[in-house]
């Protein structure tokens, strides 16, 4: 077998792989990237509405700094994210957008002087700043305080991905297409690479590195319907998952997205309702100001998706053949504004719908899209049972997102992430030997080739491609966006028996080079592991929070529930995951739990939530009103970050406001 030997490697060639590659290679670091397809292909380049950064040059987005998109991240999570991260990420923003322009990505920018906008489904002026003029724009986004969603059209992540992909070629990183890593190597403490085959050849590889950082992208195909990209299987997190040491953490937290075309589930973005799109019922009635008076169609998506499906069940859907649905009108925009702003969406809806969005309503119905589950890692992006293991993107739990990822705070997270943890992995790798055990490589790799010799045995077994579709449904049916105690009872009694059942999988195509009967066989018994941990995970946390609305359970019970699921897989024969928790700190936070703001203000309190709101008071008082937002930050909740991205980012109105954490400006 092929052996190859690397400092740093990435598995994964989306924008956050990509990103922790640049900065591996940029320390001079031997880096080497794998990808089941182009890197230009990737996931990433689907995404349309734009991304997160607090850089205040609107004039709706004025007064915003990494305060108020902390809060919003934090806020949006419903109290389950990481704060430390989740401030990491604030901070680091404004930095990963303007290096992204300086790499090529041609951001959409301010004109000074008059512009016309949709607000609230009126048509209103608003001036920009003779200052701000040739700045990056900034568009409104669910569940956000400011205008902030710095965007290219709405192919924001196709111009983000040439960039960083094309700095990497300008870099001479290498990268592997058509290879699929489907064994991690290593030693219960330490990762060693991977075991990969060849989608072409057949060929098993083993990818021998100094570190692995996996960002595989997320795991929504493991339902019927998705806005996902078909690859995005999961295969990442299985891998991790199959070490029987690394976590995945939160698997339960999956997003659905309010507006996904029908039938297909292709996306519109959000960018619809942020620039002044409407959400109307069978009878044409806007519907969401009913539900969220203060934030309408800009609730974060959990909650939007939510009404939009409680609406339907009430009878008020637009009947169709493939269920009910309801409309999206962005008709109110204009036809300029749609031609230049929203052009990927009038493409979609020409060619998938026939209808023309400038005059007519889009037929819309909340779909899966979005992972906030992953592979727990460490601040630093390091997994933190298997040293030298990385993760990094959607494929991780780093944790940002908690229990609702932001509209752009995912794109974002790909570029600042992939800069803050590429770091972290070009300094460990530094400081570390390549170690080479042929033995341990010898063990994952035959074990790899038994598998692949039973599935292509011959004889009757199992159909990967009937398993996966059952897998698919019954995710879709009793693991959606409602979930109750007897439903997802079901979901874990027959996805066990799907699991059963894939460990008899034989293929009628043995040939083994491109086979896309052997590629999916071998997906489809880590896709099911995978879809048990997200099924088992809600199974068990018996509240409501974020994307995981329980009907039996409708709280946010933070006395209780205010932790983050941690699912392993330790030994192979077992048919659930084994599940742990990790409490949250509300006497580390520095936003400890409350009302979001929007949606339903319900929570069972954590008895330690006015002790921290108390302590954060003193501790304000304390250093009283000359103290610097850093001091208060080093106070109230200090994180770490390297060097280089720590100095304070800069806004164009700085000279004139106040500098004090209580003017918001930093
Ligand atoms: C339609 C759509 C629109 C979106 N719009 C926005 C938006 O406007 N703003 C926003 O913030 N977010 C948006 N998102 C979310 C965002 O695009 C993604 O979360 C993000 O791009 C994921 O990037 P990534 O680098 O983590 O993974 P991906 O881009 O999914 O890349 C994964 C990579 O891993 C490789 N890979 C996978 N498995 C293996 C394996 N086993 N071996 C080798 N390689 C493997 C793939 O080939 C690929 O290169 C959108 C998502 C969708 C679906």
């Amino acid at each position: 077998m092929k052996l190859i030997y690397t400092d740093s490697l990435v598995v994964g060639a989306g924008l956050a792989g990509l990103r922790v590659a640049i900065a591996s290679k940029e320390r001079g670091l031997d880096t080497l990237v794998l990808s089941l397809i182009p890197a230009k292909r990737s996931h990433s380049a689907a995404a349309q509405g734009g991304m997160q950064a607090s850089l205040g040059n609107t004039t709706k987005g004025d007064g915003d700094n990494e305060d108020v998109h902390f809060q919003d991240t934090v806020k949006g999570s419903d109290w389950g994210c990481d704060q430390t991260v989740a401030r990491m990420f604030a901070h680091c923003a404004p930095k990963a957008v303007r290096q992204m322009a300086n790499w090529g990505v041609p951001w959409t920018r301010v004109t000074a002087g008059p512009r016309e906008v949709v607000v609230n489904a009126e048509r209103v002026t608003i001036e920009e700043a003779k200052e701000a003029h040739g700045l990056i724009n900034a568009r409104d986004f669910g569940g956000t305080k400011k205008w902030r969603t710095c965007y290219t059209a709405d192919g924001t992540g196709h111009s983000l991905l040439y960039a960083v992909d094309n700095k990497a070629i300008s870099l001479d990183i290498p990268v592997h297409e058509r290879v699929e890593a489907l064994k991690i190597i290593h030693d219960g403490k330490r990762c060693h690479g991977v075991i990969a085959r060849c989608l072409i050849t057949g060929e098993l590889r083993a990818y021998i590195a100094k570190s692995t950082t996996i960002a595989t992208g997320g795991y929504g195909r493991i339902y019927e319907v998705s806005t996902n990209a078909i690859i995005c299987e999961g295969v990442g997190q299985a891998l991790a998952l199959e070490t029987g040491v690394a976590t995945l953490g939160n698997m339960e937290a999956v997003q659905f997205h309010p507006t996904a075309i029908v039938p297909v589930g292709i996306l519109t973005t959000e960018g619809c309702r942020g620039d002044g799109g409407l959400l109307r019922d069978c009878n044409g009635h806007r519907f969401m100001p009913d539900y969220e008076p203060e934030k309408k169609e800009l609730a974060s998506r959990d909650v939007v998706s939510r009404r939009m499906t409680e609406h339907m069940r009430k009878g008020f859907g637009v009947d169709s053949p493939y269920g009910p649905h309801l409309w999206l009108d962005i008709t109110l925009l204009g036809r300029k504004h749609i031609e230049t702003n929203l052009r990927e969406v009038k493409e979609i809806c020409e060619n998938f719908l026939g209808i023309d969005p400038a005059d007519e309503w889009i037929p819309v119905r909340p779909t899966q899209h979005y992972s906030m589950g992953g592979i727990r890692t460490k601040p630093t992006g390091e997994s933190p049972q298997l040293q030298g293991l990385f993760s990094v993107g959607e494929a991780a739990c780093w944790d940002m997102h908690g229990f609702n990822r932001l509209g752009g705070n995912s794109l974002a997270e790909t570029v600042v992430a992939g800069m803050i943890i590429g770091s972290y992995v070009a300094d460990f790798c530094e400081q570390q030997d390549l170690v080479v055990d042929t033995q341990l490589v010898s063990k994952f790799s035959n074990e790899l080739q038994h598998e692949i010799d039973e599935l292509c045995s011959g004889g009757d077994g199992e159909n990967a491609f009937t398993l996966k579709a059952q897998m698919q449904r019954l995710m879709m049916d009793y693991v959606g966006i409602f979930r109750n105690g007897p439903e997802l009872e079901v979901a874990v009694t027959e996805l066990k028996e799907l699991l059963v059942r894939s460990r008899n999988i034989k293929l009628k195509c043995t040939k083994r080079h491109a086979n896309p009967e052997l590629v999916e066989a071998l997906r489809v018994r880590r896709m099911i592991k995978v879809a048990l941990t997200v099924a088992c995970g809600a199974l068990a946390r018996t509240e409501s929070r974020g994307a995981h609305a329980r009907e039996d359970y409708p709280q946010r019970n933070d006395k209780e529930w205010l932790s983050r699921t941690l699912a392993s897989w330790p030994n192979s024969e077992d048919l659930t995951p084994t599940l742990s928790y990790e409490m949250l700190d509300v006497m580390q936070m520095e936003l400890p739990p409350g009302y979001r703001g929007y949606g339903a203000d319900n929570a069972i309190a954590h008895p330690d939530t006015a002790k921290r709101q108390d302590e954060i008071a003193t501790i304000i008082a304390g250093l009283g009103d000359d103290a610097s937002r850093e001091q208060l930050q080093q106070a109230i909740m200090p994180f770490e970050l390297p060097e280089h991205l720590r100095p304070a980012n800069q806004r164009f109105h700085d000279q004139t406001k106040s500098t004090s954490k209580g003017g918001k400006n930093s």
